[in-house]
């Protein structure tokens, strides 16, 4: 086992500190470590809250480096969520406990302008101040390298911090895991040691982790849960990651097992949680050993309770040379008091992957997609003309300057739409308006047989959840996720409505 160092995954953009502040709670100038009790230092969030949240139901679209890193601000207008309470006033949500600071900020952790809440999709950062657009991307939060949990992806494993002594079991039992497949497993079982070792700082740390009730990971979910996913598919993954976490602490945590491995995870129950934790809370990034280059599975705290957005304000930065990951604002963008500071987990996935590793979804996720098997076609550019699309496909986003869409219609969905519809393109032959016609009818008999075939509408999922006000969070996220996707699909079904009045003209 050595230590390492790392390496960016892309360029540095020149850093100014001259802005920088210390963490704005304003409970931590001279701070030194005091004796902190060990209960979950999460609140729940008021119901008052969470129901004001559901009303408001307004938010931004969601999207950490895998959480992969992102580097610019996104030219996409603010997608409406529609089930997503993110837009409730950051005043409204329940401030962190002053701990939380406190235990990062005797340890080097900075932050600058900007505090934690706890909302409805738990723990959040949000912009204690205004910040006016700059040219250089800014520092919000600098975490140093001593405080991250990490392992290498390929043998020799490399830990950082070193903190598993020689000969320890547990070096064992991450030595046993696959290099390709089992970097979650393995972060687990580093992440269960950590917490178990005496003055590690995850100790404290972990009191400001979700528990297994608050965690959204489907890891969690219940058979009952899973089949409220209403996708098959997507459930049975998830059985078969199920078993596979609970033969690996089968396997491992047997009767005679020495207790300094048994008391890491008792029950299967504590090992699953902290799979799932490794899941949506990793971090991936290059390291360098002398002259060998190896990618690395991180923990970062601080940098972990950033929550996702498909037009994030934030991304990661790693600073080579006091090895500081930080967080930084994307060049040129206004953030205003009270704004959700986010980042892109990872770009270009359909909600069933973020279902899968994060449980949560999106209704306006412009990387969804829908399986079309008929042989209808309409014309690509005159769509994209409508909706006032621009960019390669792979960059599509809405031009606000050639759009007179008042309403705000068009939004991730209808960019996914503008992806996964079946279209043409011949040159410059235009399209036949009575053909045209004709393939939407056709695309829109499809979007509707789907819909056809799940048990409830879009419109029951949503009363089921305004009834449920206090479910545990995996069957919230997935009633969420079947709703999301039947929003997508009505919202397809809509878009083509709108393309065929407006291609006569
Ligand atoms: C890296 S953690 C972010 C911090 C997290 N909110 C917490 O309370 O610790 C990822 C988890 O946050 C939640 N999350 C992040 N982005 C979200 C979004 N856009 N919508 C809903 N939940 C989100 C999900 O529960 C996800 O598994």
């Amino acid at each position: 086992m050595a230590s390492f160092s790392v390496l960016p995954q892309q360029p540095i953009p020149f850093i100014s500190h001259s802005h920088s502040q210390f963490w704005n709670s304003g409970h931590c100038g001279l701070a030194t470590q005091q004796a902190i009790s060990f209960c979950n230092k999460r609140k729940k969030p008021i119901q008052a809250v969470a129901e004001s949240a559901a009303i408001s139901a307004n938010g931004t679209a969601a999207s950490v480096a895998d959480m992969s890193f992102s580097s610019s601000p996104s030219l996409l207008p603010l997608f409406k969520e529609p089930t997503s309470p993110q837009n409730t006033p950051a005043s409204e949500l329940e401030p962190a406990d002053p701990d939380f600071y406190k235990i990062g900020y005797v340890r080097r952790v900075r932050a600058y302008g900007i505090e934690f809440r706890e909302g409805p999709d738990g723990f959040g950062v949000f912009a204690s101040k205004d910040v006016e657009p700059l040219r250089r991307a800014r520092v919000i939060m600098e975490i140093p390298l001593e405080l991250m949990l990490t392992i290498s992806q390929n043998l020799p494993w490399m830990f950082f911090p070193d903190i598993v002594p020689l000969g320890h079991p547990i070096f064992d039992i991450i030595n046993s895991t696959n290099a390709e497949t089992d970097w979650d497993l393995r972060l687990a079982c580093l992440l269960l040691y950590a917490i178990d070792c005496k003055d590690n700082f995850w100790k404290l740390y972990c009191d400001f982790l979700p528990s297994a009730d608050e965690c959204t990971s489907l890891l969690l979910a219940t058979e009952e849960d899973l089949l409220e996913l209403q996708d098959e598919n997507l459930a049975s993954t998830m059985r078969t990651q199920q078993n596979r976490a609970l033969e690996f602490w089968e396997k491992n945590w047997y009767s005679s097992v020495p207790l300094k491995i048994k008391r890491l995870a008792c029950e299967p129950e504590r090992f699953i949680w902290a799979v799932s934790m490794a899941q949506s809370r990793c971090i991936n990034m290059q390291m360098r050993i002398g002259a060998l280059v190896q990618d690395a599975n991180m923990l970062v705290p601080y940098a972990d309770m950033l929550n996702h957005s498909v037009q994030p304000n934030c991304f990661f930065h790693w600073r080579f040379k006091d090895r500081m990951l930080e967080v930084m604002i994307n060049a040129g963008q206004r953030i205003k008091k009270g704004d959700e500071m986010t980042i892109n987990y990872m770009r270009g996935q359909k909600n069933n992957f973020f279902m899968q590793r994060y449980g949560f979804s999106s209704a306006v996720n412009p990387w969804d997609v829908i399986q079309f098997s008929g042989s209808a076609r309409i014309h690509l550019d005159s769509f994209l003309s409508v909706f006032s699309i621009s960019g390669l496909s792979e960059e599509y986003y809405h031009n606000n300057r050639l759009s007179n869409d008042g309403d705000g219609f068009v939004d991730g969905a209808v960019l996914a739409a503008a992806r996964t519809l079946p279209t043409w393109s011949d040159g410059d032959v235009p399209p036949v308006p009575s053909i045209e016609r004709k393939a939407v009818k056709e695309l829109q008999e499809e979007c509707q047989l789907m819909l056809a075939q799940y048990p409830t509408t879009a419109q029951e999922d949503q009363k089921i959840l305004d009834s449920m006000p206090e479910a545990r969070r995996t069957i919230e996220a997935a009633i969420k996720y079947r709703l999301h996707r039947k929003l997508f699909i009505e919202k397809v079904i809509q878009a083509l409505d709108i393309y065929q009045e407006q291609i006569l003209f």
